[in-house]
């Protein structure tokens, strides 16, 4: 198992070795060992899955503790430009991001521990979008940050994503307390 660590601490992106024959393929898309090496084994409960047209751009989000989620995504059709956050108060990082790319050909895979603010936008149409959570959904602790706040930087690459109403009024880090 191939892994790549990033500038900020605790973000992991896999790439699970594809066997390809003449029937098609076959992969493991999780397993523990690709973490205990690391000193890791989250403790994932609840699997997500959504499909987005090329466009929309889902996030920034994250549940507040004590239901803060690690989450483990990946891409099983299209491709997505996957957004990290760091919004832990103490990191030498906050308010710093990575941007990593997923898609169905590498079939990559990026772990994002707790204390991110989580989103991606679909590149291409059909992005079908899976990833295990460590703590169910809790919908009375969700947070946000604007997708398009000034103060991150990110170059989501798509000039008028597709966002929800309840996503374009989240707040800025500017004046934003993290409860991490
Ligand atoms: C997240 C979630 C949602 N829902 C229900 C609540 C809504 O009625 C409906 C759509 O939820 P929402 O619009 O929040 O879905 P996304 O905008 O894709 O949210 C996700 O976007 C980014 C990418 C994330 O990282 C989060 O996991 C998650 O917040 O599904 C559930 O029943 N369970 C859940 O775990």
């Amino acid at each position: 198992m191939d892994h790549r660590l990033f500038h900020i601490e605790g973000l992991i992106e896999f790439q699970p070795r594809i066997f390809r024959d003449d029937r098609g393929y076959f992969m493991e898309t999780f397993s523990m060992k690709w973490f205990e090496p690391l000193g890791l084994r989250p403790d994932f409960v609840q699997d997500n899955q959504s499909v987005s047209k090329k466009g929309v751009l889902r996030g920034l989000h994250f549940q507040k503790p004590p239901h803060a989620q690690a989450k483990l995504v990946r891409v099983t059709t299209g491709k997505a430009l996957d957004i990290a956050v760091d919004l832990r108060k103490e990191s030498p990082t906050y308010g710093q991001h990575v941007a990593c790319v997923l898609d169905a050909e590498r079939q990559n895979v990026f772990y994002v521990p707790e204390g991110f603010a989580h989103g991606f936008v679909a590149l291409e149409d059909d992005t079908t979008f899976l990833y295990k959570c460590t703590d169910f959904y809790a919908p009375d602790t969700e947070g946000g940050i604007l997708w398009n706040d000034p103060s991150l930087g990110i170059d989501w690459g798509i000039a008028e994503p597709l966002v929800s109403p309840k996503d374009e009024v989240l707040p800025t880090l500017e004046g934003f307390s993290s409860p991490f």
